[in-house]
């Protein structure tokens, strides 16, 4: 981790690599190319900033010291991580040898996310240690919060649990959620859908999610419990209202999840250069998800927004994987 020349050149690469991806050729929503049509998610970039998340949630409040990042490809058949499985930052970061950690990877992978889709745009500290793989976790299998079997309260003792606050909870979860959605195979408690999208922009990081939960419409158990909270409620109409403040909130709270167990003064800082995604808008409304989705699984209704998408995709593909080819040359 000592070059500090080569090491952000490479981060830089690594991040435009993560946003080629993306673009191929679906953006911020289903991504066709990456994931199976009969997986559970075909949702890229929203397994990958879930995955953030879910690669710090060993930590323990007890042992503030004890890494825990970088192990999520190890715990991938745990129930907690059911459909993460299939992203591709967890299966690159079991693989590729850069010279910096997987927890770096996996947090690269989820802040790009959240830059290309239209989200807050940040410095990424980089410098993360990896846990150690023979770590006794065991006595916090489960440890993320469970939608499916957990009571609210449940859910936000084991959020307190990682340090996080009110702010901190709503930013980042019901924030969060403002990508993506839940599938019928992964949270059968939800929704009998294959893809029922979180708020009507679900290839958008925006804060229509949190205009959507003060109109009533609320997805999973955690958020619903949040939007009923006498403690979050004045957050989320903060949010809906001043996408500014969510922003904010956003880049400090996502800042201390993915550095929970670390050493942050050995961290070190580097600016990223992430364009935001150029068909945001038009890929990213519910309706448009769903239809990429449909195309994406072999459906046969074509839907105008689909077919445009796909079209236009057809181009960026061939600068998406120029891109990544000279990504990789950097590397
Ligand atoms: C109490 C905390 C949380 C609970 C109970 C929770 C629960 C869930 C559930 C049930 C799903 C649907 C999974 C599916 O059916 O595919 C989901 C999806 C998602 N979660 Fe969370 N979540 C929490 C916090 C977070 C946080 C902190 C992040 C990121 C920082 C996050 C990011 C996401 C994203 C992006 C998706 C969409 C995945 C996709 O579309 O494939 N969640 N979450």
């Amino acid at each position: 981790h000592g070059n500090v020349t080569i090491i952000p050149r490479t981060i830089q690469g690594l991040a435009m690599t993560f946003v080629g991806h993306l673009d191929v050729p679906y953006g911020c929503s289903v991504n066709s190319d990456d994931m199976p049509p009969e997986s559970p998610s075909q949702n890229l970039a929203a397994l990958w900033l879930r995955a953030a998340f879910h690669d710090v949630g060993k930590f323990d409040a007890e042992k503030p010291e004890q890494v825990v990042s970088g192990l999520l490809p190890n715990y991938l058949n745990e129930t907690e991580n059911a459909g993460i499985g299939i992203s591709v930052a967890t299966s690159f970061a079991s693989y590729v040898k850069f010279n910096y950690s997987r927890a770096d990877f996996i947090a690269l992978a989820g802040q790009a996310v959240v830059i290309h889709c239209g989200g807050p745009n940040f410095n990424f500290s980089y410098g993360r240690q990896d846990g150690i793989r023979t770590t006794p976790f065991t006595s916090l299998a489960q440890s993320l919060p469970d939608d499916a079997i957990h009571t609210y309260d449940m859910m936000k003792t084991k959020l307190r649990r990682l340090n996080f606050t009110n702010a901190d909870i709503v930013a980042l979860v019901t924030g969060s959620h403002s990508l993506g959605g839940a599938h019928k195979a992964i949270s059968p408690h939800l929704t009998d859908q294959k893809f029922q999208p979180f708020d009507s922009t679900p290839g958008i990081f925006d804060n229509v999610v949190f205009q959507d939960a003060l109109k009533g419409k609320c997805v999973t158990r955690v958020d619903c419990g949040i939007i009923k909270d006498p403690e979050m409620k004045p957050l989320i109409e903060l949010y809906a209202s001043n996408q500014d403040a969510f922003f904010k909130q956003y880049v400090e709270s996502f800042e201390k999840m993915v550095n929970l167990g670390q050493k942050t003064s050995e961290l070190s800082s580097v600016a990223l250069d992430i364009e935001v995604h150029e068909k945001l808008a038009e890929e990213g409304s519910a309706q448009a998800v769903l239809a990429a989705a449909d195309a994406a699984a072999g459906g046969s209704k074509p839907v105008a927004t689909a077919v445009a998408s796909s079209k236009s995709g057809a181009s960026g593909n061939v600068v998406c994987w120029m891109v990544l080819v000279i990504s990789f040359l950097l590397l």
